[in-house]
């Protein structure tokens, strides 16, 4: 599968990296002005870049728009006049509808997705949108490319804003989390290396459980914890602070974000 990439940040080479290991994969990546990291893509996983949007589109059907949501009219204007029917744009950005893309790209075929950064590790959840212009073919392509790098799951294009707060964001809270750890763990007296270790067998372990457990997660924590043990003394600090409901809240802001985003921006970009 050949592959333009437009963008080169956080999620575009989170993307190439899982990409790179596949050899039936080749990509073509473009980015506004950076060519540090353009240089960088190519040495770290041999991958060509160019800035050339007739190039771009002569190496790929597919042209995967991964600049930030304020960009996308100016990232994607270049390639419209050189576009055909068979055309697909893959977005992963978050809150521009199908509808404000395929009104700037009216021949593409377009394909909305919300992966995350964990697609350098092959784990990526990746969530996909398709607009009615594109073909089963096209659909079909873009699931085979993205379950390269992870799970993939179908959704209703008005799912995609929770799911950015849930999904897109979701590495992010973890690593908060972990770095919460390592602060605690400091306190308590383990050691930087030592720590990291077990706290991320411990995360990825409980991963594991909670993927292939029938209990609820509920369920889960109860059964770590003994009546007047470590776990019941931890959690009535968690529960004193109303940690979950922080957590709760945090998505919340995250997904009306993700709404506002689509909204402000698609107005702001509508009147320019
Ligand atoms: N970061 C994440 O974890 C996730 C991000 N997303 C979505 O991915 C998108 C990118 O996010 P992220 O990687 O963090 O952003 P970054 O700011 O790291 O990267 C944005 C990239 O877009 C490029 N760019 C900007 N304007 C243009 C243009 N006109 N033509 C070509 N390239 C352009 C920039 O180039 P230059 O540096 O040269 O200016 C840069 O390479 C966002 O829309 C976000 O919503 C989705 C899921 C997770
Ligand atoms: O913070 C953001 O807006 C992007 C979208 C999902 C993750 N990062």
């Amino acid at each position: 599968m050949n592959v333009s990439i437009i963008g080169s940040g956080s999620m575009a080479e989170a993307l190439i990296a899982g990409w790179a290991r596949h050899d039936d994969v080749s990509m073509l990546v473009t980015n506004r002005s950076d060519d540090h990291k353009l240089l960088h893509l190519e040495s770290t996983y041999g991958v060509h870049t160019s800035r050339d949007p007739k190039a771009l589109l002569q190496h790929a059907d597919i042209l995967l728009l991964t600049c930030k949501p304020k960009d996308y009219k100016d990232a994607l204007m270049p390639y419209v006049p050189h576009m055909t029917s068979s055309t697909i744009v893959v977005s992963v950005m978050a809150g521009i509808t199908i509808t404000s893309l395929e009104e700037v790209a009216p021949l593409a075929q377009v394909i909305r997705t919300m992966p995350n950064t964990s697609a350098a590790v092959n784990k990526s959840m990746t969530s996909i949108a398709a607009g009615q212009s594109a073909s089963n073919v096209s659909i079909d392509a873009i699931s085979r490319l993205f379950s390269l790098v992870g799970e993939i799951a179908f959704v209703e294009e008005k799912l995609l804003d929770p799911i950015t707060a849930l999904t897109g964001t979701g590495p992010a809270y973890i690593y908060y989390l972990v770095e919460a750890m390592e602060i605690a763990a400091h306190d308590i007296g383990i050691e930087k290396e030592l720590a990291r270790k077990l706290i991320l067998q411990t995360l990825s372990g409980a991963s594991e459980t909670a993927k292939v457990s029938s209990h609820t997660p509920r369920e889960l924590y109860k059964q770590i914890m003994s009546p007047g043990g470590t776990t019941e003394a931890g959690f009535h600090v968690l529960e004193e602070r109303h940690v979950q409901k922080a957590l709760i809240d945090c998505i919340g802001a995250a997904n009306d974000r993700s709404k506002e985003l689509g909204i402000v921006l698609t107005n702001a970009l509508k009147r320019s």
